[in-house]
């Protein structure tokens, strides 16, 4: 099962951050090349990053966020993480599926993408990026991006951004792809985290992406199956294998229809309780 409840970024040059990320149990680590690292570190920042993944020692699986193909950086971060013992490579601002493709050809066998849909032009091209096949694995949006290219303004349940939060996860489903929802800023704001964790739940995703460790916690809280979702989900497996049901492809289950597709939500469900346990 791959439990991607928490991406936690760091400057990839912040030594400190990177010793303590190592004692973290987010399920995925990413090391940032890009946006949190200023154009004058970035060449000490990749080596930083490299010098990490290589020395291991993280409870979480790895990411590194490159630079975008196409900027000063990108060709040189790609290069950099070849052959390291890495689990996915974070692309920032793809646009397209000939990016991904590019991405691919770069990359060491078994390293994932995870893209970023951050531009209105990624937003134009969702389908065909999700489409492109290897080495994609995931899409994430890029909400901080996203905001300031398309203008919007700030509202706490993010109704300018709704329809993207749905196109994301309607285009990462379609392509077996898992979808992880963007960050939230206000860092003393735990109410709001919270909210916004349970809102990108509802919409499907997968997971969120962090910028703190005190938000590993609450992401993983809104990300896993609650006790009352697991109990639901042991009442219809019950009911499904009982004999009278044997031959039934609907049934009623604590006053609610459920058919054979809610069984295998329910294992699913499950499955992936068992997964976070
Ligand atoms: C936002 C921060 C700059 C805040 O830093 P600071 O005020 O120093 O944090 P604390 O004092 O509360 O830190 C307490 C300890 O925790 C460690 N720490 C802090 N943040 C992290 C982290 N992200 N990973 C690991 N460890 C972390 C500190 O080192 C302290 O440790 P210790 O001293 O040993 O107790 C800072 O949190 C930060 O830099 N966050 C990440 C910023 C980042 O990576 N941004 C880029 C990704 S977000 C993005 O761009 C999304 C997307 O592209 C978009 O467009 O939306
Ligand atoms: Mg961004």
């Amino acid at each position: 099962m791959d439990l991607v409840r928490s991406l936690l970024f760091l400057p990839a040059s912040n030594a400190r951050a990177i010793e303590k990320a190592r004692t973290l149990s987010a399920d995925v680590v990413v090391l940032d090349l890009e946006d949190a690292v200023a154009p004058e570190a970035k060449a000490e920042a990749r080596d930083a990053a490299v010098e990490a993944v290589r020395s291991g020692g993280f409870t979480a699986r790895v990411a590194v966020r490159v630079n975008a193909l196409g900027t000063e950086w990108g060709e040189d971060d790609v290069a950099a993480l070849s052959g390291l013992p890495l689990d996915f490579i974070v692309a920032p601002k793809v646009e397209d599926a000939g990016r991904v493709d590019a991405y691919g050809a770069r990359m060491s066998e078994g390293v994932r993408l995870i893209a970023m849909i951050e531009t209105p032009a990624a937003l134009l091209s969702l389908p065909a990026i999700a489409a492109a096949g290897e080495p994609l694995s995931g899409l994430m949006l890029g909400v901080n991006d996203l905001a300031k290219a398309l203008g919007s303004g700030e509202s706490s349940d993010r109704e300018p951004l709704r329809p993207w939060l749905a196109a994301t996860v309607v285009a990462a489903r379609a392509h077996g792809l898992f979808a992880i929802d963007g960050v939230w800023n206000r860092l003393e704001d735990a109410e709001g985290l919270a909210a916004e964790c349970a809102q990108g739940r509802l919409y499907g995703f997968d997971g969120k992406s962090l910028i703190h460790p005190a938000q590993i916690a609450p992401a993983h809280a809104a990300f896993s199956p609650t006790p009352e979702e697991i109990a639901v989900a042991r009442a219809v497996v019950a009911a499904f294998s009982a004999p009278e049901a044997a031959d039934k492809g609907a049934i009623r289950v604590g006053g609610a229809m459920v058919e054979r597709l809610h069984l295998e939500q329910a294992q699913a469900l499950l499955d992936r309780a068992a997964a976070c346990r």
